[in-house]
């Protein structure tokens, strides 16, 4: 029987065991780590999942995914490396975090992969980039897709490209609820209801995702379909330009990057 553990059970660790779980992944087969007493306890009730040391779920499980903060990624190695042995998988959510920092830190023959999800992974919508370290193997690659299959879609790409991924998808998510906070707050300032303007917001933002996964159309065509000659979505794209939104996205995926890369250096 495999065992998978997530080692990290805060709001991603606990994402990708809540999709395990959901895909039928039973809960025999996963084990927990999870350093807060209190959250452990709240996960065992949730899910009937076993909670145990670090080291105990790292020697038992044949695939550990790794999902606590860069910051933390150190330690954790340090206290699981004594308990791997060659041909397990370590699969690593956190960002910045490199293949060769974990290869570092754990016995020769450990495989690794590098992932980055994001959080509509707990409505099965997630989106996560996957890239193999220096000596893992297909089946092992394939092993890192199909646990984050289970919450969403999954592409490979080279290890070089993660910060960028992390950049757009992994911190995607909060940009988008940024604007549907705008938006709404918007509609608050124009007179309209709180509730209208929640609903009206979040119905527009749904159908947009739809179009553009449905129809395959280019973005740039279907936002020209909505602008009217002289009308008021070209009133508003216009303030949007001048007040340098595009600039600014620009600007704030660019910092994403280069955070990412700093928490490699564990700043
Ligand atoms: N939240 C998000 O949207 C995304 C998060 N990630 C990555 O996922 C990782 C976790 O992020 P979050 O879940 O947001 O953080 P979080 O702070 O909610 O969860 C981290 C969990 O790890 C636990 N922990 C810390 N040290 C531990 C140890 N030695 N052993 C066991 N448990 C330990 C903490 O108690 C906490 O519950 C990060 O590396 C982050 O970069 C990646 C993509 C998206
Ligand atoms: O903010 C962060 O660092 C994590 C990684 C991507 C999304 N959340």
């Amino acid at each position: 029987m495999k065992q998978t553990a997530i080692l990290g059970a805060g709001v991603m660790g606990e994402t990708l065991l809540s999709g395990l779980v959901r895909a039928g992944r039973r809960v025999d087969q996963l084990l927990v780590g999870e350093k807060r007493n209190e959250r452990a306890q709240e996960l065992e009730e949730r899910y009937g999942v076993a909670v145990v040391g670090n080291a105990d779920a790292a020697a038992k499980a044949d695939t550990v995914a790794l999902v606590v903060k860069p910051q933390d990624m150190a330690d954790l190695l340090d206290e699981i490396a004594p308990s791997l042995r060659a041909g397990q998988l370590l699969v690593s959510l956190a960002a910045g975090i490199t293949t060769g920092f974990i290869e570092s830190r754990v016995p020769d023959g450990v495989a690794v992969v590098r992932v980055m999800p994001n959080t509509p992974a707990l409505v099965d919508e997630g989106m996560a980039a996957v890239s193999p370290g220096s000596h893992c193997s297909e089946e092992q690659l394939a092993e890192a897709e199909s646990l984050m299959s289970s919450v969403g879609r999954v592409v490979r790409i080279p290890e070089r490209q993660q910060d960028a991924v992390t950049a757009i998808s992994g911190s995607g998510p909060a940009y988008i609820f940024f604007v549907v906070e705008s938006m709404i707050e918007a509609g608050v300032h124009l007179g309209l209801p709180r509730a209208t303007a929640t609903e009206l917001v979040i119905q527009t933002l749904v159908g947009s995702a739809k179009m553009l996964r449905e129809t395959g159309t280019h973005p740039t065509v279907l936002r020209e379909q909505v602008t009217s000659p002289g009308g008021t979505t070209a009133s508003a794209l216009r303030e949007l330009e001048v007040h340098r939104v595009r600039a600014a996205f620009l600007a704030a995926m660019e910092s994403a990057r280069d955070r990412s890369r700093e928490l490699a250096e564990g700043d």
